[in-house]
């Protein structure tokens, strides 16, 4: 995909970094499990979520939003310093990430296109850690509607989203499940890092 401010980084993760990764997630979700968010038009979410860091994006009825609280009340647990170490090696941002949001696709899950522009600053990246099995990612444009580009990533795939890429519609078709053995039971973990404030 050639779009200015876009980058994969391909297998950034090492096979032993992401074992390790996964066991840094459970630690997190173990003190903020997944959760099913529910669009603010009443729709169930495919993905499951949940966050590390100062906030957590969350959804339900009252609508999109950062929050410093899990929905079951308590604060997130920090991010782990593997996945701060990409922010700081690959962002080439000064600002350190506040929110690790944490999506988990299981078979049939998938996340329609949207922008990512609940933050304050676009200045800013959003960086994004693929783990598990392959993900069909689509990238379009500015506006809704046009033409789009597809990719898959991959297990230890890094992608940052900055300039000409930070506010394109972007979303994840289908994932191929089975296609990686990280993830004892199958599926995909993604984590996308941003600055929220
Ligand atoms: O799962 C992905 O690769 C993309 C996730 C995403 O776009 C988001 O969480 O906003
Ligand atoms: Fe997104």
């Amino acid at each position: 995909m050639h779009l200015r401010g876009f980058r994969i980084h391909p297998g950034w993760f090492s096979a032993e970094d992401q074992r390790a990764l996964v066991a840094d997630l459970r630690q997190v979700l173990t003190k903020a499990p997944l959760f099913q968010p529910i669009t603010p038009r009443g729709h169930k979410m495919s993905v499951r979520m949940s966050a590390a860091g100062k906030y957590g994006w969350i959804t339900d009825r009252k609508g999109y939003r950062y929050s410093k609280v899990h929905p079951q009340g308590m604060h997130w647990p920090a991010i782990p310093d593997r996945v701060m170490d990409a922010w700081y090696a690959l962002a080439n941002c000064p600002r350190e990430p506040e929110c690790c949001l944490i999506n988990w696709y299981s078979e049939d899950a998938r996340m329609g296109l949207h922008q990512d522009r609940d933050e304050a600053d676009f200045d800013c990246p959003v960086l994004s850690i693929s783990l598990g099995d392959d993900a069909l990612f689509r990238m379009g444009n500015v506006e809704r509607g046009g033409k789009t580009e597809s990719v898959w990533l991959r297990s230890g795939d890094v992608v940052v989203m900055g300039g000409d890429a930070r506010l394109r519609f972007h979303g994840v078709d289908r994932i191929r499940f089975g296609s990686s053995t990280l993830l004892s039971k199958g599926g995909r973990i993604n984590l996308t890092l941003r600055v929220v404030t």
